[in-house]
């Protein structure tokens, strides 16, 4: 494991970068709630990063800080080397929530990204059939969303994200309402997908084996308030990686017991909180 401490290398090298970040927010008639400590890391470009930690402790604020809709306390974001200001323009963002439109077909939903950027509705049309392709939905592009199942509208997400070409990827517990065995699959085909252009990814998640799954380097963070990065793992497990069957290889298990041995003890913290 190396040091959390100072984010390595020159911003500019760097597609994410914090430094000293620190996050705050008001409550009502009471103080200001210190959600996340002083934290520094990087994202290298094509890298992808995972976040894991406990229930609350501030992943998905954290994720909120580089997209630009949470304004941190000191500190300092800088996307693809410069400061970040105001909306992260470079970032496409998955989150939990469907960000499908119910009264458009898959198609449509695709396409909308590239036609409010201005192009041409045939030219949307066709590459929005060529990434309804790429994510196995060419037989449903017809189809509304209340027709597609829970994974399916998770693939139509992808691409309409992806269709965008943004130069990194913010997710936030994307496959989290859906069951085991579909996470394990979509987990799957956005590493494929990602191998085309290995754009930098920051993943939220509470789940330790997805993380691993996925991931070049698992952050820890601790329990809050004041929660701060407590463990950098690199994940070594060769790439390309079928995020099922990479959970039955032995360095899977080693790096999952070594991570695992750091997180509980925030996990437990949370835990004891809630309960007393
Ligand atoms: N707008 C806000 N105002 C006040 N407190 C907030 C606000 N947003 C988040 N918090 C608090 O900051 C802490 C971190 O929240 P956050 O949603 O980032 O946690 P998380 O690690 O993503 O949690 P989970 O894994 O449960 O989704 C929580 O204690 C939460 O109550």
């Amino acid at each position: 494991m190396s040091a959390p401490d100072a984010p390595p290398g020159p911003a500019a090298t760097s597609a994410i970068r914090l430094d000293d970040v620190r996050i705050a927010f008001p409550i009502k008639g009471q103080s200001t709630y210190e959600a996340v400590a002083s934290t520094s890391f990087a994202v290298a470009e094509s890298e992808f990063v995972s976040i894991v930690g406990p229930t609350g402790c501030g992943k998905s604020t954290l994720l909120n800080a580089v997209a630009g809709l949470v304004k941190p306390a000191g500190g300092r974001v800088s996307v693809l080397g410069r400061p970040l200001v105001g909306l992260c323009r470079e970032a496409g963002y998955l989150f939990q929530q469907d960000a499908v439109m119910p009264w458009k077909t898959a198609l449509d939903n695709v396409a909308l990204g590239l036609e409010v950027a201005g192009r041409p509705r045939a030219e949307a049309e066709r590459e929005a059939r060529d990434w309804l392709t790429r994510v196995g939905l060419a037989r449903f592009a017809d189809r509304y969303p209340h027709q597609l199942s829970g994974g399916q509208r998770k693939r139509v997400g992808l691409a309409q994200v992806l269709i965008r070409h943004p130069k990194i990827l913010l997710m936030d517990e994307p496959f989290g309402p859906l069951d085991a065995q579909t996470r394990q699959i979509m987990g799957t085909l956005l590493l494929d997908l990602w191998a085309a252009d290995r754009k930098a990814v920051l993943f939220v998640t509470h789940d330790l084996e997805e993380a691993i799954a996925l991931s070049d380097r698992v952050l820890i963070m601790s329990a809050g308030p004041n929660a701060r990065i407590i463990g950098d793992h690199r994940i070594d497990l060769a790439r390309p990686r079928d995020t099922a069957d990479i959970r039955l290889d032995r360095r899977f298990h080693e790096l999952h017991r070594a991570i695992w041995s750091e997180l509980k003890a925030e996990v437990v913290k949370t835990y004891g909180e809630a309960s007393a």
